[in-house]
């Protein structure tokens, strides 16, 4: 199936609808933690994965650093983030697995 031809599926929307739905759903319930992308500062790249890069940035004016994991969306659909944080918070309980924090929305709109 062709790019374009997935795009405009009714059906393929249908369900980026839903996993959309669940994303902002569990940010004003307060499931999730929302930060603003603009109290990241010092933003310096950590690596890459095979989901996209991964970067090392300053929270707000604290000595919190984050690493902040974005999502290319030609390599991933919000589908597969949706299902990493529902794993995430199923194995969390395990001191060597990283904790997850919160989620932001970068200018493009994307999480
Ligand atoms: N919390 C972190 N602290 C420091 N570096 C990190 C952190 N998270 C990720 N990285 C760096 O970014 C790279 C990519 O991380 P990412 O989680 O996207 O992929 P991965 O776990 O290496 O592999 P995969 O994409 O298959 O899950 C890592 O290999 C590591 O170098």
């Amino acid at each position: 199936m062709s790019r374009e031809t997935k795009e405009t599926d009714p059906k393929d929307s249908n369900i980026y609808n839903i996993y959309i739905d669940w994303l902002e759903k569990s940010i004003v319930g307060e499931y999730i933690n929302y930060y603003d992308y603009s109290e990241f500062k010092n933003l310096e790249p950590l690596g890459n994965g095979s989901y996209g890069s991964v970067v090392r940035a300053k929270w707000r004016n604290t000595d919190t650093f984050f690493a902040l994991k974005t999502f290319n969306s030609d390599k991933i659909t919000l589908k597969e983030v949706v299902n990493e944080i529902k794993s995430q918070k199923k194995v969390d309980v395990h001191e060597n697995i990283l904790r997850f924090y919160g989620i932001t929305k970068i200018e493009n709109g994307k999480y």
